[in-house]
């Protein structure tokens, strides 16, 4: 039996013998190799904070001491070692773990959420309580990425955790890497601190040497330790995070198990707000991910364990046909600019980023940053298209309401991974953004079916320059084309059977269930109109005729229905004054398990199969003669 089946809990890995610790790594390793190249998951990640996460888990007691992983995607060692190997078989998959921290799982786990640099609000939080609950003997600690640590919230949470005399650690995994290198002066500060590695061997030197002096040793060192801070200065700029006042600990080597242990210990036993800054590299000990440019092997689908090669096709993306029109869009028009926030190759700009480098900025992990500078660009004159996952822009809901739309800047937002994303769980799927972007005065959204309308609605978006504007498309293959069989409530006719029985509204990438909607419904003699109203924000008025024409209107998107697209055209219609019924499917507002996003759909019925049922249903009761009122 290998030493990682003999563990089930962390105390099993802290009664290991020091000596063993390195083949457990070794086990670690070829364990999620062979194991994520059957599932898909972030390889290069949780390869990068093996020994990291074992000397943690050795030095600190969880649940009872709390670790706190910022984005939650580099916690399968965690896991690991908090007894869920097993789960690995079916990683991300309906029923199976979790590929983020999950309280259902473990008590080990905290924070569920896949958003980045939250990790220290929670440390500061949850360290005031212990301290009001006089449980300052159970340590915080958060593990941060260098990536994570470019976001405002871990600034605002340091600039808390540094008043406070409060046991919280926060450990820096500073691998240099977002996806891609990561940006900015944070990442010149860790790598000032990465450089001066030899202050801290000096410190270590002399300490070594002046204690074996003979009565003047000790003193000389006490006074030199004392000049600490001078000595630093001289070889090791004075640290940002000693500014702020936090103590700081490193750089640590984060492969070197004991030398892991010593910075976590004296961490540990400092009993108050102290940085480990710990040097990893992403995708350590797999030489397919190490030798990976893009991104490290930041995320992979199925692959080749020897090879690193991908194993499942996947077809031109959403993604892919953005990138290119991006380019186009460019050379026609050298005031358009891209902005990404630390994700250039996922949301499709790096091809417009290689076109016109002087034109992408990458700001870090800092939507809101990202927004608002957009406003900044769009006042002097330039049209900048901020890309970023649907997901992720909940959290520059204000910066959108009020930097750019108050303002009526010219800024379009391309949100990919719109609607349910799946396997990532219930903070990635991209289901809020048409409801809480409905309430933004002047914001415009389109949401493309195919790869034409999306070029087309693109080219429309960033030709508007006295508001801002959206262009939503979800994750995966796109459809080349969707054809109209004409025009008519200010949208694309895509089918029109039999009676006007039934309007069917259709919401971007819900056309393809729209069609086979209509399949179902013209199969049982039910007339059937089917409208892509392609920009769905603002409603369109003709689209209010066209209803009334129509005995029920159903729309269907994949986004939640509370404040969603059907709720507009139904505020549309009962502004007009007109009475046709309407029926609006969607997401429900609720925290969805992680699944395929076929299954998650199938869960909440938002199937053409689900979705035909309920509106024959409909139907049939409209039909109905109707009881004669006992007002009648
Ligand atoms: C708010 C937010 N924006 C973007 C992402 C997408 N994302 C996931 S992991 C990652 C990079 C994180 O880099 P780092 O914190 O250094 O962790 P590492 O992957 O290097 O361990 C990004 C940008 C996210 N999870 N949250
Ligand atoms: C952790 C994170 O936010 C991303 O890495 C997420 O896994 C998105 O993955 P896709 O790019 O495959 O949608
Ligand atoms: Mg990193």
């Amino acid at each position: 039996m290998g030493l990682l089946e003999s563990i089930s809990e962390p105390a099993d890995l802290r009664r290991l013998d020091p000596s063993q610790l390195e083949s457990l790594c070794a086990e670690i390793r070829r364990f999620l190799v062979s194991s994520v190249a059957r599932t898909g998951g972030h390889l290069g990640p949780n390869l990068g904070v093996v020994e990291l996460t074992v000397a943690l888990h050795r030095v600190f007691e969880s649940p009872e001491d709390v670790l706190l992983f910022d984005t939650g995607h580099q916690s399968y060692v965690h896991k690991l070692l908090t007894g869920r190997r097993a789960g690995f078989e079916r990683l991300r998959q309906k029923g199976g773990l979790s590929g983020y921290p999950s309280r259902a799982e473990s008590p080990h786990d905290v924070i569920e959420n896949s958003h980045a640099s939250t990790s220290l609000s929670y440390a500061d939080g949850l360290a005031k309580a212990f301290q009001l609950q006089g449980r300052t003997d159970r340590h915080v600690v958060a593990v941060i990425g260098d990536g994570a640590l470019t976001g405002g919230m871990a600034w605002e949470a340091m600039n808390n955790i540094a008043t406070g005399d409060r046991p919280v650690v926060i450990v820096v995994n500073d691998n240099e890497r977002s996806y891609a290198p990561t940006i900015g002066g944070m990442a010149r500060h860790l790598a000032t601190l990465r450089t001066t590695s030899g202050y801290e061997r000096f410190l270590d030197w002399g300490k070594g040497v002046l204690h074996r002096t003979p009565v003047v040793g000790p003193p000389i060192f006490e006074t030199l330790h004392g000049m600490k801070k001078g000595i630093k200065d001289i070889v090791a700029p004075q640290g940002l995070f000693e500014d702020l006042g936090l103590k700081y600990v490193g750089p640590v080597d984060g492969h070197d198990l004991p030398a892991l242990e010593h910075a976590l210990r004296q961490a540990k036993s400092y009993g108050g707000p102290v940085i480990v800054h710990a040097i990893t590299r992403k995708g350590h000990g797999y030489e397919p991910a190490e030798r990976d440019e893009a991104d490290l092997f930041h995320a992979v689908g199925v692959i080749d364990p020897e090879t690193g090669e991908p194993l499942a096709a996947s077809g031109t993306s959403w993604t892919s046909v953005f990138a290119d029109e991006m380019v186009a869009i460019g050379a026609a028009r050298d005031d358009v600019v891209g902005i990404t926030a630390a994700m250039c190759i996922p949301v499709g700009l790096d091809r417009f980023g290689k076109a016109f480098p002087d034109r992408v900025f990458d700001v870090g992990i800092a939507e809101q940053h990202a927004v608002t500078s957009a406003a900044g660009m769009a006042t002097a004159g330039l049209h900048p298209v901020v890309a970023v996952y649907a997901t992720f822009l909940n959290r520059a809901f204000d910066q959108v309401l009020l930097d750019v739309a108050l303002h009526r800047c010219g800024v379009t937002f391309v949100l990919d991974r719109a609607g349910i994303t799946g396997d990532d769980g219930a903070s990635h799927n991209g289901m809020w953004d048409l409801a809480f972007l409905q309430v933004v005065p002047t914001l415009r959204i389109a949401a493309p079916r195919d790869a034409e309308t999306l070029r087309a609605e693109l080219r429309e978006a960033v030709a508007v320059s006295d508001a801002p504007t959206v262009v939503r498309f979800p994750k995966g293959r796109v459809p080349a084309v969707i054809p109209a069989v004409g025009r008519a409530g200010g949208g694309d006719v895509l089918r029109r059977e039999g009676e006007e029985d039934v309007l069917v509204v259709s919401v971007g990438a819900m056309a393809e269930l729209a069609l086979e909607l209509a399949d179902r419904l013209t199969a049982q003699g039910i007339g059937v109109t089917v409208v892509d109203p392609r920009w769905v924000k603002p409603v369109d008025p003709a689209l209010v005729p066209l209803a009334a024409r129509h005995d029920l209107v159903v729309t269907v998107e994949d986004g939640i229905r509370t404040g969603g697209v059907g709720g507009a055209v139904a505020q549309a219609l009962r502004d007009a004054g007109v009475r046709t019924p309407l029926r609006d499917f969607g997401v429900p507002a609720a925290f969805l398990d992680h699944a395929r996003p076929a299954e998650v759909k199938a869960e909440i019925g938002l199937t053409a199969q689900e979705i035909s049922r309920q509106v024959v249903e409909a139907v049939a009761r409209l039909a109905a003669p109707t009881e004669p009122s006992a007002l009648s």
